[in-house]
């Protein structure tokens, strides 16, 4: 049986005063390696699809300054976090580094924004998702993850083929296995709404969790299995969707891409490494690049640009306002209208 995928309407249904000080986009940076880039690359993403809240970057203490700069150079705010680390035991990670993303469960602590929406410094936005913000408070929304990859190869899932972007294909053997696995996120994207008491909670559960291979995904799908709510693919294109199960993948519609798979992170594209070859693949690194490259979307140039549409609008009004007060007095009226004050 499909599971049930929140239907999201683009448009909001009743428009509400929200001061932007409510919402935030938020990502994650750790090490002073080459992660800075895929960061700047979402600033200017979302900035290209004029998305009307700020980023967050919470970094580790081992982001160096020069990055800080950078950051806060493209218009993020940039705010300091200290490491989370799980209990200590023999857990190998799927991926070593993957200890570092507990780290993430500092974002709960943002508690000056009401809505905030996580994205992993390998996402891009290439359509305005403004309109997550206005789901219903009280639920984890995000979407759902692939079990093919080898990176799943521990998994029981893994070992009998089975994929809950496929549940009919092969069945879960429940008099075998019992109850198939959770609906289960991929956490490299989701709507939250950050709490201290869920902070708190948040950390004293890990200290009492065991640590798994997906470290801190494994942990928030466990944490919020409860309150869950999977929201369509195109909020978060895990890229071996595409060759894992491209039934379900409708490419031009696609509003947000993550470029988790093996060698697919734009910033070190080799294209040596399994499906990178891909043209799909190719074309999607090629529009990351676009954006970074792109210098009008630099922060600097994008205020400039914003200042000089102000000033010309500011302008106009003023060539405009005594043809204004002498059609105003032709037609007998006296008021007199005075010009907004340019910005
Ligand atoms: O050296 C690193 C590794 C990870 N990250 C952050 O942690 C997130 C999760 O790691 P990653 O995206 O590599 O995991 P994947 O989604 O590929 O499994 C990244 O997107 C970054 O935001 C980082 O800043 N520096
Ligand atoms: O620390 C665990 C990470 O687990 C997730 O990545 C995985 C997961 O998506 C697998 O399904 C894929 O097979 C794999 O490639 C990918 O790296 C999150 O994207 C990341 O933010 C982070 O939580
Ligand atoms: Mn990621």
């Amino acid at each position: 049986m499909a599971p049930e995928i929140v239907k999201v309407s683009e448009t909001m249904v009743k428009p509400r005063i929200v001061t932007s000080g409510e919402r935030a986009y938020v990502t994650f940076l750790a090490g002073n390696g080459d992660y800075v880039k895929g960061v700047v690359g979402l600033a200017k993403g979302l900035r290209k699809v004029k998305s009307a809240y700020p980023l967050v970057v919470a970094v580790l203490p081992d982001v160096p300054a020069e990055h800080r700069r950078i950051l806060e150079a493209q218009g993020c705010i940039v705010r300091e976090i200290e490491p989370v680390y799980p209990p200590e035991n023999q857990t190998r990670f799927a991926m070593a580094y993957y200890v570092i993303n507990y780290s993430k469960l500092r974002i709960w602590e943002f508690v000056e924004y009401k809505k905030t929406i996580y994205l992993d410094g390998d996402i891009q936005v290439y359509d305005n998702i403004d309109h997550l913000f206005d789901l219903p408070d009280g639920y984890f929304y995000a979407v759902m993850d692939c079990f093919c990859e080898k990176t799943w190869s521990h998994t029981p899932q893994y070992k009998i083929g089975y994929c809950q972007q496929c549940p009919d294909k092969v069945k879960w053997p429940t008099e075998e296995l019992g109850q198939p696995p959770s609906l289960y996120f991929n956490a490299g994207m989701f709507v939250f709404e950050p709490s201290l008491h869920i902070y708190d909670d948040l950390l004293k559960t890990l200290q009492i969790t065991p640590s798994t291979p997906f470290a801190e995904q494994d942990f928030l799908n466990m944490y919020f299995k409860e309150i869950y709510k999977p929201i369509p693919l195109v909020y978060n294109l895990v890229l071996a969707m595409l060759w894992r199960h491209p039934e379900n993948v409708e490419l031009d519609k696609v509003k947000v891409v993550h470029y988790c798979a093996a060698g697919s992170k734009p910033w070190r594209y080799t294209g040596k490494e399994e499906n990178m070859q891909r043209e799909d693949i190719k074309l999607l690194v090629k529009k990351w690049w676009d954006i970074y490259k792109d210098e009008s979307l630099d922060y600097k140039n994008a205020v400039a640009v914003n200042n000089q549409l102000t000033a010309d609008a500011a302008e106009a009004v003023n060539q405009l306002q005594p043809l204004i007060a002498a059609a105003m007095s032709q037609a007998g009226a006296v008021k007199y209208v005075t010009a907004p004050s340019a910005a």
